[in-house]
């Protein structure tokens, strides 16, 4: 059996950016992936410039308790302030440019103004409340990096360097292949023997959280003509197509043979996880094709820890990896079992330290209930058998499927 770790690396590597990149205008980059570095083009903030609504002044002329200096000017955000003369003061607000010649300002809680006259009730530090040019960004500064997904935080600052469009790589498109025939879509009657197929919907919004275009979904029968027909389809229209079910040992796991007649490389692997063991990487004209287990808590665990590397990879993002956190195991009952095990689990902050997870009751590959109510997923060790207080790695979902 191959191991989690090489199986992640594996397909991690394959992970490769596009070739292609496309400009896009501001309103149209949220979620989507930087293909260029960008430079910071203006300092930030560009002067030096008032952190309160107060007065700018010289912290001399201000050194003895109850100072009166006549008010210059009001001199608001957007406007330009005269240079301040010697003992006078400038009334200022938010964002306004400091005049040349002070060195401080008072915020107006600390100060008294009468008749154009501002008495300052305590002496200054000078230097307070004013934020100095290019603090935040300077000229020349890399700001972003090629390879990030843009969010809120990445178009603000796009936006404060005056860029309306930025260069990113073309959204990954996926193909989805469900297979079996015991499987309906939701909104039919329910045959005997039959079950509702789920994860059809669930990939593709696993996909689409990971921030693909909105995939292609296909359903075959186990019929082998169907099954190739929907695999060269989806492998010539998609990037990246992700089969579930049928790659497994079973009479009618006709996935594989499909692949292989359509002229595909296939890496067949029995990862040594719970729930996820059969596993497929194919290269079929150039482009990936990952076979899932079918087993819907096992396709949803492959996906979060294998496949969205690969997605990550694919779309150009420049950490395929996300964060593996620490936590404290909570259980009435030893786990573990010959496999890494991924148990779905929730987590609680405790008073101080790591985090409390406590693995959900039902743990069968079959159970998807537990989906539902997942924070993450928490790794046990293949071979070990952990305790109440056993601190383990954990995946959080927040961090693996974005
Ligand atoms: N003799 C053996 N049997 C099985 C083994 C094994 O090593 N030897 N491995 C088990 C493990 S582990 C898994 S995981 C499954 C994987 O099987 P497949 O990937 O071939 O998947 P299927 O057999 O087609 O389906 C498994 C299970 O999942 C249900 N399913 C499939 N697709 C969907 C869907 N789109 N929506 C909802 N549910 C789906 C399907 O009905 C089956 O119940 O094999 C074990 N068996
Ligand atoms: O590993 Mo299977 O994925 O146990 O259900």
């Amino acid at each position: 059996m191959l191991d989690f770790d090489t199986a992640q690396d594996r397909l991690a590597a394959r992970g490769r950016a596009p070739a292609t990149r496309e400009t896009l205008p501001l309103d149209a980059l949220y979620g989507r992936v930087l293909a260029e570095d960008i430079a910071a083009v203006v300092d930030l903030p560009p002067a030096d410039n008032s952190a309160m609504d107060g007065y700018a002044l010289r912290a001399a002329d201000a050194a003895a308790p109850g100072a009166v200096l006549p008010v210059q000017q009001r001199c608001f955000a957007g406007q330009t302030p005269e240079p301040l003369l010697p003992g006078q003061a400038i009334r200022l607000f938010t964002g306004s440019v400091i005049p040349a010649g002070a060195d401080t300002v008072v915020m107006q809680e600390d100060c008294r103004e009468d008749e154009g006259r501002v008495t300052v009730l305590a002496p200054p530090a000078p230097g307070q409340h004013i934020r100095r040019r290019g603090e935040d960004m300077r000229t020349g500064q890399t700001v972003l990096t090629e390879g990030t997904r843009l969010d809120a935080g990445h178009l603000a600052v796009l936006a404060a360097q005056g860029h309306d469009k930025a260069a990113v790589f073309p959204r990954l498109t996926v193909g989805i292949l469900t297979t079996g025939d015991e499987l309906i879509p939701p909104g039919h009657p329910l045959p005997p023997a039959a079950i509702y197929n789920s994860n059809a919907p669930m990939l593709a919004s696993l996909c689409r959280g990971l921030g693909t275009a909105a995939p292609t979904l296909r359903h075959a029968r186990d019929d082998a003509e169907a099954i190739h027909r929907a695999l060269a389809e989806l492998n010539a229209d998609c990037d990246l197509v992700l089969s579930v079910g049928g790659a497994s040992v079973g009479e009618k796991d006709l996935v594989k043979p499909a692949i292989e007649a359509l002229g595909g490389a296939l890496d067949l692997w029995r990862v040594r996880m719970k729930p996820g063991k059969p596993v497929a990487l194919a290269e079929l004209n150039g482009r990936p094709v990952v076979c899932l287990p079918g087993n819907p808590v096992s396709a949803f665990a492959v996906f979060a820890l294998l496949v969205s590397p690969l997605i990550r990879g694919l779309q150009g993002r420049r950490d395929v990896l996300p964060p593996v956190r620490r936590g404290i195991l909570q259980t009435p009952r030893p786990v573990g079992g010959t496999r890494d095990d991924f148990l779905r689990v929730q987590a609680a902050q405790g008073a101080a330290g790591l985090p409390r997870l406590t693995p959900h009751t039902q743990q069968s590959s079959g159970a998807l209930g537990s989906l539902a109510w997942a924070h993450g997923l928490a790794r046990i060790p293949a071979d070990a058998r952990l305790k109440t207080g056993a601190e383990v790695d954990w995946m959080a979902l927040s961090d693996w499927l974005s």
